[in-house]
C-alpha cells in the first residue's frame, strides 16, 4: 500500500532563492526540511513565478522509496520566461565546470536530447564561451537514438549544432555513440567506454552506490514524464545492474536507443532537470505538487546522491 505524505518546506511556503537549498533529511516516518546556503555556486535570486510550496512524498513501494531516500539538496527555481531560464542555467552550469576543474582538473557533463540543448544556448555567448575552461569538458549522453550521427534524429547532432560545433571542446572527449553498431552492442560498447574513463580517473565511481559519479547531468523531460530514454511503465525503469541499457520498442520514435540507467543518473553530483512549457505541466506538478498519476513515472524517480535543481518556467510550473 502507498502511504503517500506531502509537506510544506520549513520555514517557509513558497519559492527558495536560487543558491538556497532545501534538504529533505528522512527517517522511518517522517520527513523534514533545512534550509542551507550554497555558497560555491554564487549565483543570484531570480524572479519567482510560483507562490507553492514544496512538498516531497513519503512512498511504500520500493520504486517510490528510492524518489524519496535522496541524500542530496532539492531546490526548485521557476522563472519567467525560457529567455531567463536559459540565462541561469548557463550561470549555473559554468559555475559547476569552475568549481569541478579547481578541485580536479575535469568537468565530466552529461546531455540529453530534445528541448533542453536549445535551453544551453547562452553557453555559447559571452562571457562563458572564452570564460569557461571548455578544454577541461569530457562531454556524454544521457541517451542516444541509434542512428547516424548526422541524422536530424540524432541527439549528437542536435548537440553538435545547437553547442559543441560553437565551443573548444577537444574531439576526443567528446564522447558519442558508435552508430555503426546496434542498440545492444552500442550500449555495451558506451558502457566499456565509461569504464576505461573511470580506470583513467576521468570519472569517479560513487562510493555510495558503485555506479559512475558525473559531475552534472543536464536531464530534459518528456510530456510523458520520461527522462532520457526511460519511459513510463518500461521495464528498463527498474534496470539496477548495468550502466547503460538499450531499448528497441521506444514509445516516442525511433525505436532503437541507448540510455543510461537509473541508478547511473541518481549517482551524480549535480542534476539539473529543465523543462519548459504547459504541455509539462503535469509531470512537474506528480513530481513536485499534489495528486498522484495511476502509475509512478520516470521523473518522479529522479532523486540523486548529490543535487537536484529544477529548472522550470512558468508553464512548466502552472500546475504547481
Ligand atoms: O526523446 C527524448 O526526449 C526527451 C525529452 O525531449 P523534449 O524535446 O520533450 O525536451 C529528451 O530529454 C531525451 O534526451 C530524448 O532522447
Amino acid at each position: 500500500m502507498a502511504a503517500s505524505l506531502s509537506l510544506p518546506i520549513s520555514g517557509s511556503a513558497g519559492f527558495h532563492r536560487f543558491g538556497e537549498s532545501v534538504k529533505p533529511s528522512i527517517s522511518a516516518s517522517r520527513i523534514s526540511f533545512s534550509s542551507s546556503p550554497i555558497r560555491s555556486l554564487n549565483t543570484k535570486s531570480v524572479s519567482v513565478a510560483s507562490t507553492s510550496g514544496w512538498g516531497v512524498r513519503a512512498r511504500a513501494s520500493a520504486g517510490e522509496k528510492m524518489a524519496a531516500e535522496g541524500n542530496g539538496n532539492q531546490r526548485k527555481e521557476v522563472f519567467d520566461s525560457e529567455e531567463e531560464l536559459a540565462a541561469e542555467l548557463a550561470k549555473y552550469t559554468a559555475s559547476l565546470s569552475e568549481k569541478f576543474v579547481n578541485e580536479r582538473g575535469a568537468f565530466t557533463c552529461v546531455v540529453s536530447g530534445g528541448s533542453l540543448i536549445k535551453s544551453l544556448r547562452k553557453l555559447a555567448e559571452p562571457p562563458y564561451v572564452s570564460q569557461v575552461e571548455w578544454s577541461k569538458w569530457h562531454v556524454f549522453w544521457v541517451d542516444e537514438r541509434v542512428v547516424p550521427k548526422n541524422d536530424p534524429e540524432s541527439n549528437y547532432k542536435l548537440a553538435y549544432d545547437g553547442l559543441l560545433s560553437k565551443v573548444p571542446i577537444p574531439a576526443a572527449q567528446v564522447y558519442a555513440i558508435n552508430d555503426a553498431l546496434p542498440a545492444e552492442g552500442a550500449a555495451d560498447d558506451y558502457e566499456t567506454r565509461l569504464k576505461h574513463l573511470v580506470t583513467d580517473g576521468v570519472i569517479p565511481l560513487s562510493a555510495t552506490t558503485g555506479f559512475p559519479k558525473f559531475d552534472l547531468m543536464l536531464l530534459g523531460m518528456g510530456p510523458d514524464g520520461h527522462i532520457a530514454s526511460l519511459f513510463p511503465g518500461h521495464p528498463l525503469v527498474n534496470e539496477n545492474k548495468k550502466w547503460v541499457a538499450f531499448i528497441k520498442d521506444s514509445p516516442k520514435p525511433p525505436p532503437n536507443r541507448i540510455t543510461f540507467t537509473l541508478p547511473v543518473i541518481n549517482s551524480s553530483a549535480h542534476i539539473a532537470l529543465v523543462v519548459t512549457g504547459s504541455g509539462k505541466a503535469g509531470p512537474v506538478q506528480a513530481a513536485l505538487g499534489s495528486g498522484q498519476p495511476a502509475q509512478m513515472l520516470p521523473v518522479q524517480l529522479v532523486s540523486p546522491d548529490g543535487d537536484l535543481t529544477w529548472f522550470l518556467d512558468k508553464g512548466a510550473a502552472s500546475k504547481l
